[in-house]
């Protein structure tokens, strides 16, 4: 494929993604103004339609929303391509599944219906969060590494703006957060976990950590702030001048992970978890996980320019695109030769 229509494609893309950040931001709106009842049933499915397929005329765009947001009131929307999304109507929990195969790995079009949905769940008063995976044996391969090799810079700036917008959502969501990691969990995938309150993960043949070093990539400040704040500050600079990925039990040690259960565990030990969490009053949970976070939220809040332009700057090295070319390549062919 040419520069030129690669170029066109990433456009288009970009757009269907902006456009289906616009659609949401009405269908919300559409959808408190209809007066609907958050967990009408139990754990009845709670899915936006998070990829615009076309371009539409802002009438039809309004009169498609008007549709989906009754649809929405009444019951719910159908099956999401990327997450399935469920609210227990008794409990005011979410379980919130990635399903995007191969690997969950987080693209711009992925990031922002995570985005898209974590805004919903909060504004329908949802208590708690569940993060898990449709997929065996993958909670998430972090970033989409052909996000950022080869990359559209205006693209490449928007997916990056995004991950910001989703880590800063759920660093300090006022949700509880519950990791069910029952897969591997590298890199970005890892840092979703770290957002996490708790983390939950199966035992096995699974790594977490972040890996980034092994790609010939720098974790940036607020990856690494994640995790120092998780495992401490010596066991963190280990972990990332190494690109330490853990097993379930090495994980546990060091805290990373709060639980190693077997896999089919994983979901009682959860519903436990969060049983234990909802009986602690909202608000003040909440200012205390905040007073904790903060300062390292607002780390990023106060330089999010400035980390995009660095984060363009260092990808789109000539070295690291060589290096991220051949982690690709490796990558490939180990799939290649299963
Ligand atoms: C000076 C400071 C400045 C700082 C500026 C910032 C710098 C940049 C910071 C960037 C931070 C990056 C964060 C990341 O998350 S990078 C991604 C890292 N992820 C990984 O390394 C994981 C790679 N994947 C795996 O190890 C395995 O796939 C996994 C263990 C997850 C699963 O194994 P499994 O055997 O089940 O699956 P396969 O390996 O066969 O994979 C199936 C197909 O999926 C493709 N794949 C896998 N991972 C990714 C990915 N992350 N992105 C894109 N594609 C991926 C793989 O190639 C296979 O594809 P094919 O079937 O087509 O061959």
């Amino acid at each position: 494929m040419s520069m030129a229509s690669k170029s066109m494609l990433n456009a288009q893309a970009l757009a269907r993604s902006r456009l289906s950040y616009r659609c949401y931001n009405h269908l919300s709106k559409i959808h408190v103004g209809l007066g609907s009842t958050p967990y009408s049933t139990k754990n009845s499915k709670v899915t936006a339609s998070h990829q615009a397929h076309s371009l539409l005329s802002p009438c039809k765009l309004l009169s498609q929303q008007k549709a989906t947001a009754r649809k929405f009131s009444q019951r719910s929307l159908g099956q999401d391509n990327l997450l399935d999304v469920s609210v227990d109507s008794s409990s005011g929990v979410a379980t919130l599944k990635m399903q995007k195969p191969p690997v969950n790995s987080f693209s711009l079009e992925f990031l922002t219906s995570l985005c898209i949905n974590l805004d919903k769940l909060h504004s329908d008063g949802c208590r708690g969060l569940v993060i898990g995976s449709s997929l065996p044996k993958i909670f998430s391969a972090g970033l989409e590494i052909t996000e950022m090799y080869q990359p559209d810079e205006a693209r490449l700036r928007e997916f990056w703006r995004t991950l910001q917008e989703f880590w800063i959502k759920l660093y300090g969501s006022q949700m509880i957060t519950i990791a069910a990691i029952t897969g591997h969990s590298p890199a970005g995938g890892c840092l979703v976990s770290m957002c996490c309150d708790h983390r939950v993960m199966a035992d096995g043949k699974l790594t977490i950590g972040l890996n980034e070093t092994l790609l010939g990539i720098v974790a940036p400040r607020w990856f690494s702030d994640t995790l120092i704040n998780t495992v401490g500050h010596r066991e963190a600079e280990r972990a990332l001048q190494l690109g330490k990925l853990y097993s379930p039990q090495e994980a546990v040690a060091v805290g990373l992970v709060d639980q190693v259960v077997p896999l089919e565990s994983v979901a009682a030990t959860v519903e436990s978890t969060m049983a234990q969490w909802l009986k602690i009053p909202s608000h003040a949970r909440h200012l205390s996980k905040l007073q904790l976070r903060q300062p390292t939220l607002d780390r990023l809040l106060h330089t999010r320019q400035e980390d995009i332009d660095n984060f363009v700057s260092f990808i789109t090295k000539e070295s690291i695109q060589k290096s991220l070319g051949m982690y690709l390549a490796a990558l490939k062919q180990r799939s290649k030769a299963k």
